[in-house]
């Protein structure tokens, strides 16, 4: 039998995933009652579908990769991969899609849970449809907080229901490795997806509409992770789509391409990017239009919304689809939702503790690609199209000699941007093995806005790869004396 249940607490969070969560537990830390609703898994795409599993799934066959190129492990990297344990690694890595430890964590965090479909019913009002047919009725004293995430985006392809394709959900939770894979999409799903079963064995063609992977990375590092592929038996078809796909009676995808050829897969993955979830959240319920995302200003208030209570933080907002730039959000979003409720005045400057300015100025993301690519800031073409005026300055990676303690036949390439006017980093791009964790010095560079005769002060330790900051100090150094600024 339905019934209806009914309760107020000072906060609403729609979606528990990495960025609900936390927005929850600021929420919770500043004094206030938070109750966040979850229809799947509580942990969110992240760590079931998306993060988590697909990083498992990626480091144990690059480095078996890497083993080749470190004298004396020759022998250690001719030794078969164990596929099955990559597998069960994955599987523990996702928490088996079991999410008990992350609802314990909500407990201990003080933050109340309920399953079920959220939806808005008007202001500082949800409903939730919970599994066993319930609704229960929420009332918000001061916030709702949308955190639901995006879905992966399908192209109009005819026939996709028979197709059964692969979205990144099977892409990184599959329990077997397929003989064949093509890979839809340049993105970087494609590409870290194309990466990881490759390593695990399969065959894999990528199939993208664009010139080249990764359409808003510097070319040189796209350049760099496509050569790779294409070392490693990646077949890469640039400047096609495909026009038509079957699922044949033998259960294989036999796929048309726009240029006319064809081909045949076990698996088929379309990694054509992401969509709001706001298509049925009741989201008419406060004048706003279902299935969009959800527009804010800096503080993460809705726009277009009356009396400052609604927020959307997260993928679902469209500024940044990054796990750590979400829970950057939160954390803001969180500090805003418990000052507003506290009567405080709130700091609209830039970079104070009320505004997401890293999400306009500093997005670090790393991609998982072999070899990796980590960029903070801008890149060449963002300034460009900006209007902004940058001095460019590349270094070879494979010259600094933490690189060559790293692997002798290192190869890399390092790129900031620098503001001449300000003396400041505005953007870095670094492409290369181990490039990952040279990312938050480039971030603290330019969130810090350190100027470049500090920064010269900041010695990298020898031998390691974040040698390459000096390098490029030097070489800024050595050509500005001959450079024009305009
Ligand atoms: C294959 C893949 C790999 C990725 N790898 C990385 C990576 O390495 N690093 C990185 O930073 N980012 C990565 N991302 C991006 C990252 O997964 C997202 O940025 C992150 O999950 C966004 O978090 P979120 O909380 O905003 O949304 P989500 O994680 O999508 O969580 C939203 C939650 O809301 C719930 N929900 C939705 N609608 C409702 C409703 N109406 N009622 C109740 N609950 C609802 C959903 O069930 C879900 O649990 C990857 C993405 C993909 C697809
Ligand atoms: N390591 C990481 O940080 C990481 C890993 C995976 C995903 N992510 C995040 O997830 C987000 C989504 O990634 P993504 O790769 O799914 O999306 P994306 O938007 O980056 O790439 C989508 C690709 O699909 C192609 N495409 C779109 N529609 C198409 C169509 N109809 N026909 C043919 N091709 C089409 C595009 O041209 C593009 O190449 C990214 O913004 C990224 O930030 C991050």
């Amino acid at each position: 039998m339905s019934s209806t249940t009914s309760q107020t607490f000072d906060v609403i969070v729609i979606g528990a995933g990495p960025v609900g969560e936390n927005v929850a537990d600021r929420a919770v830390a500043g004094g206030l009652s938070a109750v966040i609703v979850e229809s799947e898994l509580v942990g969110g795409e992240c760590s079931y579908w998306a993060c988590e599993p697909s990083k498992a799934l990626l480091r144990p066959g690059l480095l078996h990769r890497e083993l080749g190129a470190v004298p004396g492990l020759a022998k250690a990297a001719s030794a078969p991969l164990d596929v099955d344990a990559v597998l069960a690694h994955r599987d523990r890595m996702s928490g088996n899609w079991d999410d008990a430890g992350q609802v314990e964590w909500l407990r201990q965090a003080g933050i109340e849970l309920v399953r079920g479909v959220g939806r808005l019913a008007g202001p500082r009002a949800v409903t939730v449809a919970t599994p066993d047919g319930q609704t229960v009725h929420l009332t918000a004293r001061h916030a709702v907080a949308v955190c639901t995430g995006t879905r992966a985006s399908l192209p109009p392809l005819p026939g996709l229901e028979e197709l059964r394709p692969w979205t990144s959900r099977e892409a990184t939770s599959a329990p077997r490795v397929p003989r064949r894979l093509a890979v839809l999409g340049a993105g970087v799903v494609a590409v870290e997806t194309a990466t990881a079963w490759r390593t695990l064995g399969s065959r894999v063609t990528l199939i993208a509409r664009e010139a080249m992977l990764l359409p808003r990375a510097e070319p040189f590092a796209a350049e760099s992770v496509a050569d790779r592929m294409r070392e490693t038996g990646i077949d890469l078809r640039f400047g096609t789509t495909i026009s038509a796909a079957v699922r044949n009676a033998a259960g294989e995808v036999e796929i048309e391409l726009s240029d006319g050829t064809r081909l045949v897969a076990d698996e088929l993955l379309l990694a054509t990017g992401r969509a709001p979830r706001t298509e049925d959240l009741g989201l008419e319920s406060v004048g706003l239009t279902p299935g969009g995302w959800l527009r804010t200003d800096d503080l993460f208030t809705v726009t277009g919304v009356e009396g400052e209570w609604l927020y959307a933080v997260g993928d679902v907002n469209g500024r940044a689809l990054l796990t750590h730039q979400g829970k950057y959000q939160a954390r803001v979003a969180g500090t805003v939702i418990v000052d507003r409720a506290r009567g405080r005045r709130l700091d609209l400057r830039k970079w104070s503790r009320h505004v997401g300015t890293a999400d306009l100025e500093a997005v670090p993301q790393v991609v998982f690609s072999d070899p990796e690519i980590a960029s903070v800031g801008l890149t060449t073409a963002e300034a460009e199209r900006a209007g902004r005026v940058v001095d460019v300055v590349d270094y070879e990676i494979g010259r600094v000699a933490g690189a060559l303690q790293y692997r002798p036949d290192y190869r890399g390439r390092a790129r900031i941007l620098i503001d001449p006017r300000r003396g400041t980093v505005v953007g870095a791009t670094f492409v290369g093995p181990n490039v990952a964790e040279l990312l938050y010095s480039a971030t603290v560079a330019i969130t810090g806005e350190v100027p470049l005769d500090r920064l010269w002060h900041a010695v990298p330790a020898f031998p390691t790869i974040s040698e390459v900051w000096l390098r490029l100090l030097e070489t800024y150094r050595d050509a500005s004396l001959e450079l024009p600024r305009s």
